[in-house]
C-alpha cells in the first residue's frame, strides 16, 4: 500500500559540520488492513519516520510512494488516505469545543455541511465505544483515555487507509492501554484500514501488531512479523529490550 525506499532525514547540528541522522536509509512496506508496529527509545526517529511517512517533512533523500491503484473508501462523505492521533490528546483538542464539534471538524473544515455531520457524530463515537452521552461533553469531562478515543473518532470521520498513531497509549494506564490496544484491533478489522502504531514499549505489542520494526539511531535494526520477531529475535538491540522488558 505504502513504500518507503531508502528514506533518510539529516538536521545540520549546532556546530559546523556536524549533522544528526534522525532517520538514515530506512526501507519497509505497508500492507493493506494491516497494523505495522514502528518500537524505538526515545530519540531513535520513529515520529520523524511518521512525519516523514504523513507528509509533514520532507526527506532528505530516499522515495516515499502509494500504490496507484489505490482508493479511499467510498462514502457519501470526504475522505483522506492518513490521519494522525498523537500522544497528548489536550494538544489538539479546542478545550472549548464540545466533543461534537471536536470529531466533526474534519468533515467541517472539508465542507461538509455541519448538520450533515452531526448526524455521524453518534456513529463516531459508538466505533470507538463510547455512548452518546459524550456528544455535548467538554474535553475536561473525559478521562485521558476517554480523550484518546475521541481523538480517534475524529480521525476515523475521514474513513482514512492509514492511521498513525504516535505513543497514543504511553500515558495510559495498563488496563486502559490494553482495552485501547483492543479498540485499534477491531476497527483495522472493521474499518478496513491500516495502522503505523508507534511505541516505544515492545511488550504491548504481542498479539496486536502484524509486522513490527525496531529503530534505534535513525537505523531499522530488525523488521519482521511480530511473533518472529518477539520469539526469535536476531539483533542484539531487539534482545535487550526483549530482556529489559522482562524485568519490569
Ligand atoms: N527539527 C529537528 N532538528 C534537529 N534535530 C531533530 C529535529 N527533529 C528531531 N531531531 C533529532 O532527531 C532524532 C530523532 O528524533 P525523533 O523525535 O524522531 O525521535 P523519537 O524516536 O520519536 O523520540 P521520542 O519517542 O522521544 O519522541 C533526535 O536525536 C532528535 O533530537
Amino acid at each position: 500500500m505504502l513504500r518507503v525506499e531508502e528514506v533518510s532525514k539529516h538536521y545540520a547540528g549546532s556546530e559546523k559540520g556536524q549533522i544528526t541522522k534522525a532517520v538514515d536509509k530506512v526501507s519497509l512496506t505497508l500492507h493493506p488492513n494491516e497494523i505495522f508496529a514502528l518500537i524505538g527509545e526515545s530519540g531513535s526517529g520513529k515520529s520523524t519516520l511518521a512525519e516523514l511517512i504523513v507528509g509533514l517533512q520532507q526527506p532528505t533523500s530516499g522515495l516515499i510512494t502509494w500504490a496507484n491503484n489505490l482508493q479511499a473508501p467510498k462514502k457519501d462523505r470526504p475522505t483522506s488516505r492518513i490521519q494522525l492521533v498523537f500522544q497528548n490528546p489536550d494538544r489538539s483538542m479546542n478545550p472549548y469545543w464540545r466533543v461534537k464539534d471536536i470529531i466533526t471538524e474534519p468533515l467541517r473544515l472539508s465542507r461538509y455541511p455541519k448538520k450533515k455531520a452531526y448526524v455521524h457524530a453518534e456513529e463516531l463515537l459508538a466505533k470507538v465505544k463510547l455512548s452518546a452521552d459524550f456528544l455535548e461533553r467538554y474535553p475536561a469531562e473525559c478521562s485521558g483515555g476517554q480523550k484518546q478515543r475521541i481523538a480517534v473518532a475524529r480521525a476515523l470521520s475521514m474513513s482514512p487507509l492509514l492511521l498513525v498513531a504516535d505513543e497514543i497509549t504511553s500515558a495510559l494506564d495498563p488496563t486502559i492501554e490494553d482495552e485501547m490496544l483492543q479498540l485499534l484491533l477491531s476497527l483495522k478489522r472493521s474499518e478496513g484500514m491500516s495502522i503505523l502504531y508507534i511505541t516505544h514499549r515492545l511488550e504491548t505489542i504481542s498479539g496486536f501488531a502484524d509486522q513490527v520494526a525496531v529503530m534505534k539511531d535513525g537505523v531499522i535494526q530488525e523488521l519482521g512479523d511480530t511473533r518472529t520477531v518477539l520469539t526469535e529475535p536476531k539483533s542484539e538491540y531487539t534482545k535487550a529490550l526483549l530482556n529489559a522488558a522482562a524485568y519490569k
